[in-house]
C-alpha cells in the first residue's frame, strides 16, 4: 500500500514497525500484534513505557499498548491457552489509512491471516467467525478502536483489552483518578470481591478487575485520570464500550518474575487497560458488532 508521507517504515527496538508523524508528535506501531510502541507528543517524554528487556519476535511484546484479543488472560478458555489471546503474537498489516491533514492521521490495521483468508492461522482456529480491525488516530490525542465482527453462526463470548503501559516517574508515587465506587476483583487475593472506596495508591502490587466501569444508559465514557506529580503531567484515558478497567503492577517481587521486565522495572511503568473483562464479558451473537476504545490525553 502506497504511504503518505506522514507515515514511514522503520525498524523499532528490533520490531518492523510504521511511525506516524503530525505536527502534534509521533506514534510508532509494529506490525507485530499492531502494537503501539510509543506515543510522543511534541516536546514531551514518551506516554509509553517500552521494556529494554522485551523478548524478539514471535514473543508478545512487553510494553507499549498489547491487543488483548479475543480472550483477556486465560478467561472462559483452557489452562493452557495463549495468555491474551492470539492477536499480540500475529503478524498484522495496514488495511486502510486516512490522512485529513497535517493535524491528524489514522491507520487502520488486521491481522494478515484474516486478509489472505488463511483458515490454516492460529487466529482462525481460535476465533472463528471473527473478524478484527485496530484503528489508530494520532491527532492532539491517540486514540485506538478495536472492531470486533461476528460473521461465524455461533454467539462468541468475547473478553479483550488494550493494555497500555504508561511511563511513570516512580510507580509508588502516582494516583488513578476515576475508579472511587467501582467494584473489582482483586487477583492477588483469589478473586476477592471489593468496591474501591479510597484514593488509589500502589501497595506493593496491583492486579484488579474493575467492572461494571458504565452503568446501562450512561453516555459518557470512562475517564480515568494517571497522575504523575514529579513528572508534572497526568495521562487521561478516557473509554468507550468498555465496561472494565484493568489495573496492574507487578511489584518489587513480581517483577523478578517476569522474564522480560528489569528487576526494577516495575517501578517505571503503570498498566491502566480499558477492557471487557469477566464478569463484562460481551456475548457477540452471529452478525453483531462491537467497538473498544481509549483515548490518551495529556494534561
Ligand atoms: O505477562 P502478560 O501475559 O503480558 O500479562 C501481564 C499481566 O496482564 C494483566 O492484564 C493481568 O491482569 C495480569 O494478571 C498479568 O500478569
Amino acid at each position: 500500500m502506497h504511504l503518505p508521507p506522514q507515515i514511514t517504515p522503520l525498524q523499532h527496538a528490533g520490531h518492523s514497525a510504521l511511525q506516524l508523524t503530525t505536527r502534534h508528535g509521533t506514534a510508532i506501531v509494529a506490525l507485530h500484534g499492531a502494537h503501539l510502541l510509543s506515543w510522543t507528543p511534541t516536546g514531551q517524554r514518551d506516554v509509553l513505557w517500552l521494556s529494554p528487556e522485551a523478548l524478539p519476535e514471535p514473543a508478545a511484546i512487553r510494553g507499549g499498548v498489547p491487543v488483548c484479543w479475543p480472550w483477556f488472560a486465560k478467561q472462559g478458555m483452557p489452562l493452557d491457552a495463549l495468555q491474551h489471546g492470539p492477536a499480540r503474537v500475529n503478524p498484522w498489516q495496514v488495511s486502510a489509512i486516512h490522512a485529513s491533514s497535517d493535524d491528524e492521521i489514522s491507520l487502520s490495521l488486521v491481522p494478515c491471516a484474516q486478509a489472505t483468508g488463511d483458515a490454516s492461522s492460529s487466529l482462525a482456529e481460535l476465533a472463528p467467525g471473527l473478524q478484527v480491525s485496530l484503528r489508530i488516530t494520532l491527532g492532539e490525542t491517540l486514540s485506538q478502536t478495536l472492531h470486533t465482527r461476528n460473521l461465524g453462526s455461533e454467539t462468541f463470548q468475547l473478553t479483550q483489552a488494550l493494555h497500555s503501559y504508561f511511563a511513570v516517574s516512580h510507580a509508588a508515587q502516582v494516583g488513578i483518578e476515576g475508579l472511587i465506587d467501582l467494584p473489582y476483583l482483586d487477583k492477588l487475593r483469589g478473586m476477592a470481591a471489593d468496591v474501591q472506596q479510597v484514593p488509589f495508591a500502589l501497595e506493593l502490587a496491583c492486579d484488579r478487575i474493575y467492572h461494571a466501569a458504565q452503568k446501562s444508559g450512561d453516555s459518557f465514557p470512562g475517564r480515568y485520570t494517571l497522575t504523575d506529580p514529579a513528572w508534572q503531567r497526568s495521562i487521561v484515558i478516557e473509554t468507550e464500550g468498555s465496561q472494565s478497567v484493568v489495573v496492574w503492577n507487578p511489584g518489587r517481587e513480581g517483577a523478578r518474575s517476569i522474564a522480560d521486565v528489569p528487576n526494577d522495572g516495575w517501578q517505571d511503568f503503570f498498566c491502566i487497560e480499558a477492557a471487557n473483562a469477566e464478569p463484562d464479558g460481551v456475548m457477540l451473537a452471529p452478525g453483531a458488532e462491537h467497538w473498544l476504545g481509549q483515548t490518551l490525553s495529556v494534561i
